[in-house]
């Protein structure tokens, strides 16, 4: 079971700042830093999570994460190129894939995903993607599509798109730039707990 509001950090730092708001499922996506950097982060991300009853996802490093007592991971297609799921499965590993057209859904339903993600629900100005913005209705699609398996909506969403997603049929609502350029992130993450506590199913 996911909590609907799910939130994507870039440091761990983060979490001593926002874990407070409220969080209880939160993503450490680290890009372009040395082994050591990443290990030293997911290893502290790790325990703040766990003091405060969160559950921490890591991006990308499904061998660190093993490596560190992780339990749960996140992986995109190209990721799952290199991915061993074989071992991650026998480590007891829970795992979250990307998913951006039909090709990708079969392929992630095919490794018996924990949650499947699909993206970018409206436009992101995080990364490039190959994807137009998905919609609402896509969203709607997904749910039916993949039934009991838990549906993550992500993609330029604002605590009021959250309650759109959620209300479409998504479990879980995932965000990084509303929350991480707001001008004052401990309130907006107060208000991304409240609207993903009152709004959807
Ligand atoms: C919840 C969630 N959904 C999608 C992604 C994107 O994963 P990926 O396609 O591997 O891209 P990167 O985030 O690794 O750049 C995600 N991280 N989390
Ligand atoms: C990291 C990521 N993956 C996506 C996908 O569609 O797979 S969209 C995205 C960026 C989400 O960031 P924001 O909340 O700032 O738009
Ligand atoms: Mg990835």
């Amino acid at each position: 079971m996911l909590d609907r509001f799910y939130l994507i950090v870039d440091s761990t730092e983060w979490l001593h700042r926002l874990l407070p708001q409220g969080v209880r499922l939160v993503q450490l996506r680290i890009k372009n830093k040395p082994e050591d950097v990443l290990r030293t982060e997911i290893a502290e991300a790790r325990a703040l999570c766990e003091d405060a009853g969160a559950q921490l996802i890591v991006n990308d490093y499904w061998q660190i994460a093993i490596e560190e007592g992780c339990d749960f991971v996140h992986l995109g297609q190209e990721d799952l190129d290199d991915a061993d799921v074989e071992v991650i499965r026998q480590a007891g590993i829970r795992l979250g894939v990307s998913t951006h057209d039909d090709t990708e859904l079969d392929r992630a339903l095919s490794v018996q995903p924990d949650y499947i993600a699909l993206g970018p629900v409206f436009p992101t100005i995080l990364k490039k993607m190959a994807w137009a913005p998905q919609g609402i209705d896509r969203v709607r699609e997904w749910k039916r599509r993949i039934g009991d398996v838990p549906l993550v909506a992500i993609g330029g969403l604002t605590p009021e798109r959250a309650g759109q997603v959620l209300g479409a049929g998504a479990d879980s609502a995932a965000v990084v730039t509303d929350i991480l350029l707001n001008a004052d992130p401990e309130a907006r993450t107060r208000e991304w707990v409240a609207a993903t506590r009152t709004t959807g199913r």
